[in-house]
């Protein structure tokens, strides 16, 4: 059974240390919940966990083997669902599906596109394209990615953002039952997301500039204009 764990980590965003001395240890069934004021790294965190930043300093490992040995092989475990909809405007909500589900070879990726519709309550989005659909809709579409291209490890960041009470009861369903299939789930939130059992990591605790609340949110204005 899978651990994934990190040790050490030091993560740089511009000349900013963000944090510093991060450890952290997942097993099977397990839930990790990133919690920390703006800008104190969640996002951050979950992007070298997916493998799309590089830490400073610092190792990730699954069972024991350092992940940087065969990033692609972590990609294939890893399915990544950032706060930015990665919805294609052009392309239908199945269309957009169906194209994750092909990436993670799918036998019948509409299929498995109508299926993961259908699971988050909104079958009737199908032939919807996505510059169409309210944020709400592009929301459920990109979590319906996660059963439509299933992956061991969920990375989730700040998953509820625009999703109604409904939808976020439905989604608090889909992570128990990754779970109990041996999923693990990380994710980040400024809100309650329940996940009975799960493990909290709090962001400040590793950064250098948890009580300078001034220097986080100046750095906001544009990718690069961190001094
Ligand atoms: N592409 C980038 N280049 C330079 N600095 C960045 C970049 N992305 C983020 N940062 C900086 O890294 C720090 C951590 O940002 P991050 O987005 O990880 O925080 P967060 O905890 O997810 O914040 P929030 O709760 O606001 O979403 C911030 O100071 C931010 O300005």
């Amino acid at each position: 059974m899978p651990v994934f764990a990190g040790s050490e980590l030091t993560c740089l965003r511009g000349d900013r240390l963000v944090f510093t001395g991060l450890e952290f240890r997942i097993g099977p069934g397990g839930a990790l919940v990133l919690l920390g004021p703006n800008g104190s790294g969640k996002s951050s965190l979950l992007r070298v966990m997916a493998g799309l930043l590089k830490p400073l300093r610092g190792t990730l490992g699954w069972d024991g083997v350092a992940v940087a040995e065969d990033p692609d092989l972590h990609r294939s475990r890893v399915q990544y669902v950032g706060h930015l909809d990665a919805v294609k405007p052009v392309l239908t909500a199945v269309e957009n599906l169906a194209f994750w589900a092909a990436l993670a070879g799918a036998a019948d990726p509409a299929a498995n596109a109508r299926a993961a519709l259908d699971r988050l309550g909104v079958p009737h989005i199908a032939g919807v394209p996505g510059r169409y659909l309210s944020a709400g809709q592009k929301r459920r579409l990109n979590l319906a990615r996660l059963l439509a291209a299933p992956a061991a490890l969920w990375l989730l960041d700040e998953p509820t953002v625009a999703l109604d009470r409904a939808a976020i009861a439905l989604f608090e369903g889909l992570i128990a039952e990754h779970r109990a299939q041996g999923g693990m789930v990380v994710l980040s939130t400024h809100t309650d997301i329940a996940t009975p059992g799960g493990e909290e990591l709090h962001l400040d605790d590793f950064t250098p500039y948890a009580d300078d609340e001034e220097a986080g949110s100046e750095d906001y204005e544009e990718e690069g204009a961190v001094p």
